[in-house]
């Protein structure tokens, strides 16, 4: 048999235009064909187990070569083969149509970044990279003959009958002159370890076989122990500390889904976490590209997902309407928080002691994924000044009794920074109530999402108020002054501070309380934080008001006793001067001049 032929196609032009859509992605031609020299050989091998194959299965090695001298690359197997019938049918039409298609697809788009970076081209992606392309094929089939294929890029090709002795195929490139950069061994060896390095049947390049074609993620985790899994780890991640837990996926229903995901440490920069997800089908790497497929907030994992049912030949904004991925991304989510809810169930403080670092992807779940809320607002956890954690849940019946305002509200308090904030937590604790830490600026997200979603529960900074005002529970300390006095007083501190944007105002507290105490409102510090990180609308004139702060005089202080009984207003204002500034410096605010002159003063009260 010898035919020469026209592929039956309209565009004649073809491969350049393949040439230019794929233009960044040209390595894929090996991704295309070993997969197909896999598809062969897995054929072949279910052929033989059902029987339909009687002959010797052997070696069924994939050979992947380079010849320099010939400017050629070679990939051999020892799968079903073809006969010259079938070549017909699948390459010259099947394979075409698969490429004439795409080419429909794509041509009017005009760039090139509107297509999912790797369509699976499939054979015809050789002449991205090849002037000719040769296949020479012996079919399993008995009495077969031979044949070779042969063509140029050109819609021309031509068929005759050969001499090959082996079952299988050996695909034989004719590199282009653009392409040359194809033939450097460590080309191939780089492009056949991101993309084949688990591929189920084994490669030979070189001499080596380059793939573990048993990768973790396809046995059974029962057969696994930790070891194996960290070691998978850092085989993936090489140079990277332990992760701290790992889910093992499985799922053959609605669709196929495998593989394993790894919770890292997490850093506190997020960008640098990304891209750490690898997607495969059927084992062959996709891409690490995996915005559409999962969740955003598990974009901070690590690991492999293989589903066969992703479909990766189409564009993205296809891929984000498709049925499976969406079930796939609520899939994942799922056993996230099933297994993060699983941990916390059995060793409540093991899981506590990983708080500081899964906390943060829990709490960006929370924000970004109103399902994962539901399961984990049961193992979120909270932690107070004291180091102690509670779920929310536990943290409501904890501060019950204490922090419940004149409404029936729970009031929790939080600090942001432990140290800065030390003097108002000593002031709330000496009042019996506790205190959260929230220090990430994530937590000021969070704050707000949790005060959206739990009934009757606020949080308020505990700097936002004085101590007794900060959960307002309609009891009253009295004043030891006369309203008179008070008048006094408040004068002059008005006339010490000297400065129009702080609202002096006397309130009676434990003279243990400092005499002087520097509050920000809650609702204005809010305010301010969600401008300074650039949300917050239309509230841009924000940033031009002064900083709101209340300084409340605690008119049981002693203090305020010597300041009412001092000889002459020189000494009365320098002490309350002296108590202002002495909680400006308790907030981290006293600087520049200010400081000095605080210092200088405190020289010379000291030496009086
Ligand atoms: N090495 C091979 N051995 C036997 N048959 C092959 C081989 N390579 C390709 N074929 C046949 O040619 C057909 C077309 O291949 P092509 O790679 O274009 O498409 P595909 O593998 O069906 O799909 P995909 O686009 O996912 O690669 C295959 O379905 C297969 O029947």
């Amino acid at each position: 048999m010898q035919e020469k032929g026209s592929i039956s196609i309209h565009t004649e032009n073809i491969f350049p235009i393949i040439k230019k859509f794929l233009y960044s992605d040209h390595e894929i031609f090996l991704r295309e064909l070993v997969s197909n020299a896999v598809d062969a050989t897995q054929k072949l091998k279910r052929l033989s187990s059902l029987g339909e194959f009687a002959g010797e299965v052997g070696d069924t090695k994939i050979k992947v070569s380079v010849n320099e001298a010939d400017k050629t690359i070679t990939i051999s197997d020892r799968g079903i083969g073809m006969t010259g019938e079938e070549i017909k049918k699948y390459i010259n039409q099947i394979a075409f149509s698969g490429a004439t298609e795409f080419v429909e697809k794509y041509k009017d788009k005009g760039d090139d970044k509107q297509i999912i970076g790797h369509f699976g081209l499939g054979f015809y992606s050789a002449f991205m990279v090849s002037s000719m392309v040769e296949i020479k094929t012996l079919s399993y089939k008995e009495g077969s003959e031979a044949a070779l294929w042969e063509c140029d890029g050109s819609t021309e090709f031509e068929i005759r009958p050969t001499e090959k002795t082996e079952r299988g195929s050996d695909v034989i490139l004719h590199i282009a002159d653009d392409s040359t950069e194809f033939l450097e061994k460590a080309r191939i060896k780089g492009i056949l370890s991101k993309y084949c390095k688990f591929l189920p049947v084994e490669i030979e390049f070189d001499g080596e076989v380059i793939n573990n074609t048993t990768p973790l993620w396809t046995k059974s985790p029962n057969e696994l122990k930790d070891e194996d899994y960290i070691k998978f780890y850092q085989d993936l991640y090489p140079f990277s500390e332990e992760p701290l837990f790992w889910i093992h996926l499985n799922v053959d229903y609605p669709f196929n889904l495998t593989g394993i995901l790894y919770f890292p440490k997490l850093k506190n920069d997020f960008e640098f976490q990304r891209n750490k997800i690898q997607l495969y089908s059927r084992q062959v790497f996709i891409t690490d590209e995996v915005k559409d497929v999962v969740p955003e907030f598990l974009m901070l994992l690590n690991g492999i997902i293989d589903s066969p049912d992703i479909p990766l030949n189409v564009s993205r904004s296809f891929l984000q309407a498709d049925a499976n991925v969406k079930k796939i991304d609520s899939y994942i989510t799922k056993k996230v928080a099933d297994k993060l809810a699983e941990l916390h169930k059995q060793d409540e403080e093991g899981f506590a002691k990983k708080w500081n670092d899964i906390g943060l992807f829990v709490k960006y779940g929370m924000i970004s994924n109103d399902k994962f809320y539901e399961k984990a607002k049961d193992f979120c956890l909270y932690k107070n000044t004291d180091g102690q954690y509670f779920t929310l849940d536990k943290y409501k019946e904890h501060i019950q009794v204490n922090q419940q305002d004149k409404s029936e509200n729970l009031v929790a308090l939080y600090a942001t920074d432990v140290r800065q904030q030390d003097t108002y937590i000593q002031s709330a604790k000496r009042k019996g109530y506790d205190v959260l830490e929230f220090s990430h600026p994530i937590d000021s997200h969070f704050i707000q999402m949790l005060e959206s979603k739990v009934e009757k529960f606020t949080l308020k900074r505990v700097d936002a108020d004085t101590a007794d005002k900060l959960i307002d529970k309609d009891t009253k300390t009295e004043s030891l002054l006369s309203a008179e006095k008070e008048k006094e007083v408040q004068e002059i501190f008005e006339s010490a501070i000297n400065n129009k944007d702080r609202k002096v105002t006397l309130e009676p507290m434990s003279p243990e309380e400092l005499p002087v105490n520097i509050t920000q409102p809650e609702f204005m510090r809010r305010m301010k934080d969600m401008q300074a990180m650039g949300g917050g609308g239309g509230m841009s004139f924000m940033g031009n008001m002064p900083e709101m702060l209340s300084v409340a005089v605690n008119s049981n202080h002693p203090l305020i006793q010597k300041i009412l009984n001092a000889p002459d207003e020189t000494v009365k204002k320098d002490l309350a001067k002296q108590a202002y500034d002495l909680a400006l410096l308790s907030q981290g605010m006293l600087t520049g001049a200010d400081l000095t002159n605080f210092i200088q003063r405190s020289v010379n009260l000291s030496v009086k």
